[in-house]
Parts: C-alpha cells; structure tokens; sequence
C-alpha cells in the first residue's frame, strides 16, 4: 500500500484592503509561505524517509471567501497540521483556519511596518474565545521588511510545532492492535478504548493468540520469506548462553524447532498489523488486509508463554530498523500487551523516526547501593544514582546503541543508518535460551547492553480514572559502569534481558531532586525509552492532545504550547497545564 501520509497546509492571511495595502503585501506574504514550505519540507521526513509535503493556499487569504476556498483545498488534499503566516494586520476570525478537528500554528511576522504581531495576538485571541487551541510564533527580534529569513527562534518553534502536528495527524484514523488480551494483571494492557478514541483519533483492534497457531498449522504466512528470514536469522543472530538451571534446560533439537517458532511470530504479527499483499496471491485475501496497526501489542505472559515459545525475538525485530528484508521502518510493538508504553512509543517514534527501546523500570541503584554491593563509587552523569531499565523482550536492536552520530552513540531514522553499523548492532546482541521458570514454553530473549553516553528520554503515558491520560517523561543520559560492576547487578535480576543504565538530568525541583524520585514517581512499570532529548517535544505534542504532562526536566524556554494555556496561568506553568487540558477536553 502507498503511504498518503498527512500534509502540512500554509495559509498565508493579508490585509484584505484593496487600492494599495493589499497589492503592496502580496508578494511578501506568499513569499513568507512558499519559504516556510520550502523550509519544512527540507527539514522534516515521514517514516519512510520520503520529505514531509506541505500545500499552500491557492491565494493569499484577505476574507473569508478566501479562507473557505483554502479550507476546500485542505480538505481534499489529506491536510492534517495548518500554519497560518502573515506579515500584516489582516482579520482575526475572518480569515482563521476553524477545523476544530487539526492543530493550528500561526506565525506574525515581527515588523512594525505593518503589524503582523498584532494580527498574530488578535486571530489568537479568537482561537482562545472559540475553544481552538493555537500556536503562536512570533520571532524575538524585528526584521527588516524586505527580509526573506526566518530567524532560528521561529525556524525552531515551526519545527517544533509541525513535528507535532503531524504526530498527532499520522496516528490519526489507525489501530491499535491487541494481540492477546491483559498481561498478568497489567493496568495498562487493559485496553482503554475511550483513551484511544477520544483523545487519539484511533480504533483498538483484537486478535485472540489463538490466531498464531491457526496461521502456524493452516501456512498463512510467505512461506518463501520464512525461509529466507530464518536463514538469515540462523546467519545473523547469535544464540547466546543458556542460563537455566541444567535441569530446566531443553534440548538442542527443541531449540532448533522454538527458532521456527520464532521466526513465524515474527512475520505473523507484522502481517496482523500492516496486511501482507502474498497472503491474498495464497487466497487469504482477508488475512491480507491485517488491522491498520500503526502500533500493536502482544500479551505473551502468560497463556502463550506458558506453552509456546515467548514473544521477545518477534518484539526485538518488529521494533528494530532493520530484519532480513534490509533496512526499513520499526513496527511498534509492546511486551505484555502494555497499551499505554505502546501509545508512548509511537510518541516518541512518530516525533523523531528513531525505534524505541521498551523497558520495566525495575530498579532504583543508589550510589550507596552500588557502592556496597560493588565496592564502586558512581561518578559523572551516574553520580547521583542510576535506573536499571531492563525488560525480557520489545527493546529494539537499535538500542545497543552501536549507530554513531558525530561518532557518539546514537539510535538513527533507518535510512541513516549505515550496513556496518545495522551489523554491530547484531553482534553486540545475544538471544539466550529464555528462563524456563517465567516462560515454559522457551523462546529466546534478546541480551545486549545499551552504550553510554546517549541523550535519551524515557516517557510513560497513565491514565488516571476522573482525571483522563497523564503524562511523564524524564530526560537523561545512559551510562556505561564498569565491566565488573555491570556484571555483578545484572546477575542480581535476569541477565538474560537487555540493560539500559539510566541517569536523569536532576533540576533540584519537583521530582527531579534525586534519582530516587524520579524513580518514586514513575506511574507505572514500564517506560518507553528514545534516543535524543525530545522532552520538549512530547510537551508540545501532548499539549494539542490534551494530556497534561505531571513530571518533566525539561528547561521553561524549550517550552511551547498553545498560546492560550498562559491564560491558565503563567506562575505556575504545571498547574496551568492541566486546568487547560481540562477546560478544552479530548481533542476528538
Ligand atoms: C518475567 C516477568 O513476568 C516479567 O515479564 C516482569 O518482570 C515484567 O516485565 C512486568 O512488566
Ligand atoms: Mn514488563
């Protein structure tokens, strides 16, 4: 299926004054949208590396005849983000975007020639008073008239803005998939499906785990590609260690056989999700369709795993950029079902392209802690204490952090990714025999130890009942310990399962003065872990969604969300937060 993914609309709005304003703001103002285009579509990419395409009004919009005419336009070109620029006074509500349904930003440009701020304040304020939340830009320093720049702050915000923007217009319409039902009691993998429709736009889809096995025993798979992908896996996957008791460990033979397993899940869930055009040419022409799944989850424990192989191998390759068809976009998928960690993935991805590494949130290791236990003193970014981000399975290969940026660690949009570093991802990572006492039924968990050194940033959605969704997130480093020292508190847990160690940027405010209270006030036990330091990001996001954001570390001037929300106050920006988010409601 070809993509048709969301397109950025630019309204460029003018002083609608015939016999001289508007003739003589024409070209300015056109020119403001066509460079505002120009600069998105340079910098901003789908998730299939194709450049992100904006459409611009046919005219320059002075009334609302013309705002119609740019409405029509939008909505037949799939238009899901709008930004209005001007470098004028023009007509608030005569000539704003009202779709209430699509995130609105507009820039005034910063002259005094012609006031294109007092329009930006005054169509604000009719974005304010008709309940349409709207970003304002508006550059720190006034321009020259005749420049054709757009200054780093705005360039900056309109990014901001539109990678938002689209996150929100790519989720927009697509499923969540289930597969499988409620993970050992885990809140989050019980579905919410009010959350996903009212504030998300999304369906929720299930499956039984039944229909693996229907598709295991009837072939509704390629069988040509299963060849090929357990050929390639039997190639590239090291099987590491078995760290099973002697007696709980299965014999080489039932291993060979689990990796089929394996490998079937793998291209199962992938079809369930996105639809398989090979499944229709073997007559399954249902099956071919999958579910519309920009996101899904597989409960695993513990019906599934208590008999079949685990979920881990399918979950690590379904999140990873790359399997045996080369290079390609993660599909997101979360362990135990986790619905919540599922939807805090796609934020992350869908922001910034990158797979995700899906983690419990298991330990607390004060430098105390690590110093009784190791004898080492913590030092550095990890001086304060670290998190021991671990889980079984779902952390995408990527997360070995073996990609480079500027020859640092790094997790990249695949297309950036280069074959020697897709291979060291591989080589860096075991898949061990699973511990037979969680998972009867074996499998393979994938082993890797995160590099130091990244930015990253670790969100987690909740949903609170009489409150709505909340979210969290903490920007950090990860953090490499000694050799010795990593061994010694991974043994403590199972050491089969990859390690991320984490350190937060403390503010010594709210629940970043230590590392155990970002820790204390997690709000659940998994979090969705992405390269970069995207808080701002995910605020901006969140803000358009109407989810208050509890705990951040994110710096006030990285800050942006609709203009009105310092109408909810400007002391207490928290507060002021979800007194908005609550005032406007879902956004559909
Ligand atoms: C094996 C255990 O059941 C784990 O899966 C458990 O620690 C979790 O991951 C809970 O989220
Ligand atoms: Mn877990």
């Amino acid at each position: 299926m070809i993509e048709n993914y969301p397109k950025i609309g630019i309204r460029p709005t003018i002083d609608g004054r015939r016999r001289g304003v508007r003739e003589s703001l024409e070209e300015q103002t056109m020119g403001m949208a066509q460079r505002v285009a120009k600069f998105i579509e340079a910098n901003l990419r789908y998730p299939n590396g194709s450049p992100v395409e904006c459409i611009i009004a046919d005219s320059t919009i002075g009334g609302v005849k013309e705002a119609a005419a740019a409405a029509q336009k939008f909505s037949g070109a799939n238009v899901g983000v709008s930004i209005t620029v001007t470098p004028c006074w023009c007509y608030g509500s005569e000539t704003m975007d009202m779709d209430t349904s699509i995130p609105h930003a507009v820039w005034g440009f910063n002259g005094t020639e012609r006031p294109g701020a007092v329009y930006l304040a005054a169509v604000l304020s009719a974005y304010a008073q008709k309940g349409i939340p709207a970003f304002g830009i508006y550059g720190e320093d006034v321009q020259e008239s005749s420049s054709e720049e757009i200054p780093a702050d705005v360039q900056s915000k309109l990014l901001q803005f539109a990678r938002a923007g689209l996150a929100v217009a790519q989720m927009k319409g697509k499923s969540y998939l289930s597969m499988g039902s409620v993970s050992m009691g885990i809140a989050g993998s019980i579905v919410n499906e009010q959350f996903f429709q009212e504030y998300l736009g999304m369906r929720n889809e299930y499956i039984d785990m039944s229909e693996y096995v229907r598709r295991f025993e009837e072939e509704i798979y390629d069988k040509e590609e299963f060849k090929r992908a357990l050929a390639w896996t039997k190639e590239n996957c090291q099987v590491g260690a078995d760290n099973n008791p002697p007696h709980l460990q299965i014999s080489a033979e039932e291993k060979e056989k689990q990796w089929e397993t394996c490998v079937k899940m793998t291209l199962i869930a992938r079809d369930l999700m996105i639809g398989n055009p090979v499944l229709a040419e073997l007559g399954f022409e249902e099956e071919a369709n999958g579910h519309n799944a920009i996101v899904g989850g597989f409960q695993g424990q513990r019906q599934w795993t208590d008999h079949f192989p685990n979920g881990d191998f399918m979950e690590t390759m379904l999140n990873s950029s790359f399997d045996w068809n080369g290079k390609r976009a993660p599909y997101l998928v979360a362990t135990e079902n986790d619905s919540l960690n599922g939807v805090t993935m796609l934020f992350n991805y869908l922001l910034t392209n990158t797979a995700q590494i899906f983690a419990d949130v298991r330990t607390f290791w004060s430098p105390d802690a690590v110093k009784r236990v190791t004898g080492h003193q913590l030092e550095g970014e990890a001086a304060h204490g670290i998190l021991h981000l671990i889980n079984s399975g779902s952390a995408a290969l990527d997360g070995t952090g073996e990609q480079r940026i500027e020859g640092k660690p790094a997790i990249k949009p695949f297309w950036e990714i280069t074959d020697e570093e897709a291979e060291a991802c591989l080589s860096n990572t075991q898949f061990r025999p699973a511990s037979q006492e969680y998972f009867r039924g074996g499998g393979f968990s994938t082993d890797y130890l995160t590099q130091g050194g990244m930015p990253v940033t670790m969100a987690r959605l909740n949903l609170v009942k009489g409150l709505g969704p909340v979210l969290q997130l903490v920007e950090g480093y990860t953090i490499e310990l000694p050799e010795e020292v990593h061994h010694t508190l991974d043994q403590r847990t199972d050491p089969t399962w990859p390690t991320t160690w984490f350190a937060p940027k403390l503010t010594n405010s709210g629940s970043f003065q230590s590392v155990y209270d970002v820790m204390n006030n997690w709000g659940a036990n998994h979090g969705a872990i992405s390269y970069g330091h995207i808080g701002a990001d995910l605020i901006t996001l969140a803000s358009i969604l109407r989810i208050p954001v509890s705990m951040h570390n994110v710096e006030e001037s990285r800050i942006f969300r609709p203009r009105v929300w310092s109408l909810f106050g400007t002391e207490n920006l928290e507060g002021a937060d979800y007194r908005a988010c609550q005032n406007f409601g879902p956004l559909y």
